[in-house]
């Protein structure tokens, strides 16, 4: 059974079982076959390859009829006036909503209510200790999970179950696993390009030149014919992360990207966590990729333990604890933090609430 597997631009990939197949074609078969242990198998291929895909036209908000101004009289200016108060000004802008979101694992009630806002822009972290359901929450926010009691939206509306094109619109959600997680028999053009010689349109060629042009955002050249055998860590999580920023550039929609980052620095030296670190920044659209363009990902989501990658990668952090978001706050103000069990987890201290 896989044991990890990648959601990018909305589309699951087999990981780990990858190596034992020597084909292109045998990886696409694998790719069905992968989704069973997920739940997914009873969508329809076209379903999951497009899922969190959906066209944008159409969308309507959950809370469209309250943010309407006709639905409240402007004479009443005391209650717009509350209203105005109680609302959040950029609400239009939250891309992803976790709302009370619960989650067990048989015996194991690992999420217990857990709320928060993506907004578009946004660098999120989400920290906290080991087992605390970090990872739990990004597959559901990616779709991957449902979650037992509790919303998931996704640009204000809610989904429902797991990821499905008729369900979710207007934002594609990629997840890039600790694990660079690439078909071990695919050449890294094959990797990359995967989702397009799979359901684009676009001729092989046309996609030949975009993987080019995508590795070359993330720093690599010349590289388009090796195996993931023949790359070094730093470079397999490079090329996971060009696979998971390729787009159909011939669509006439393209919806803003989330990426969600699931340990992406684990496991690497300092230095190569740096240079991970400067290239998840790189891709978000208020950084400019290695060809100096701006980049394309809207907001996204780093799971992380490693200290570097808190300070260098993200703005703002959601400290999860005990299955609730216990602290939330800019970077720089985590350190100088009040909350006690921020406060150890900071210093790494033995001593405080939390309890190993
Ligand atoms: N599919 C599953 N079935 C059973 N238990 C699971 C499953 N997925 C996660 N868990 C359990 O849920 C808990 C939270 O796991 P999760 O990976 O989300 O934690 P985490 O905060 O990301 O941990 P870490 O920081 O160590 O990576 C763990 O105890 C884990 O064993």
């Amino acid at each position: 059974m896989a044991t990890m597997a990648s959601l990018m631009g909305s589309v699951l990939l087999p990981m780990d079982l990858c190596c034992k197949r020597d084909s292109f074609a045998s990886a696409k078969s694998l790719f069905l076959q992968d989704l069973k242990p997920l739940n997914l198998g009873s969508f329809g291929r076209r379903r999951i390859i497009c899922g969190c895909m959906a066209p944008i036209r159409g969308f309507r908000p959950a809370h469209a009829d309250e943010l309407s101004p006709t639905k409240f009289n402007t004479k009443d200016s005391s209650k717009a006036e509350s209203l105005s108060m109680v609302r959040e000004p950029d609400e239009a802008d939250v891309l992803i909503e976790c709302r009370d979101v619960y989650k067990s694992f048989g015996e194991k009630h690992i999420l217990r209510g857990v709320s928060f806002k993506i907004r578009h822009g946004e660098a999120v972290g989400i920290i906290g200790p080991s087992g605390t359901g970090k990872s739990t929450i990004l597959k559901i926010m990616a779709g991957l999970l449902a979650p037992d009691k509790g919303e998931v939206l996704i640009r204000g509306r809610i989904r429902h179950g797991l990821i499905s094109d008729e369900e979710i619109s207007g934002l594609r959600i990629g997840l890039v696993f600790q694990s660079a997680a690439l078909f071990d028999s695919l050449t890294v053009r094959e990797n990359v390009g995967f989702l397009l010689y799979e359901n684009s349109n676009m001729p092989g060629d046309q996609i030949s030149q975009l993987v080019t042009e995508t590795l070359a955002a993330v720093g690599l050249k010349g590289v388009e014919d090796r195996l993931p055998s023949e790359l070094s860590g730093g470079m397999k999580k490079r090329v996971a992360l060009a696979r998971s920023i390729i787009f159909d550039t011939t669509k006439d929609i393209v919806e803003p990207e989330v990426l969600l980052y699931d340990e992406p620095t684990a496991g690497l030296d300092p230095i190569a966590s740096t240079v991970v670190e400067d290239l998840i920044r790189s891709v978000h659209m208020r950084g400019e990729d290695d060809v100096g363009k701006p980049g394309k990902i809207a907001s996204y989501v780093v799971v992380t333990h490693q200290h570097s990658t808190i300070k260098r990668a993200v703005d703002r952090l959601l400290f999860l604890y005990e299955g609730k978001v216990v602290w939330q706050g800019m970077t720089h103000e985590f350190s100088s933090s009040a909350n006690s069990i921020v406060r150890q987890f900071a210093s790494g201290s033995l001593d405080g609430p939390i309890r190993y």
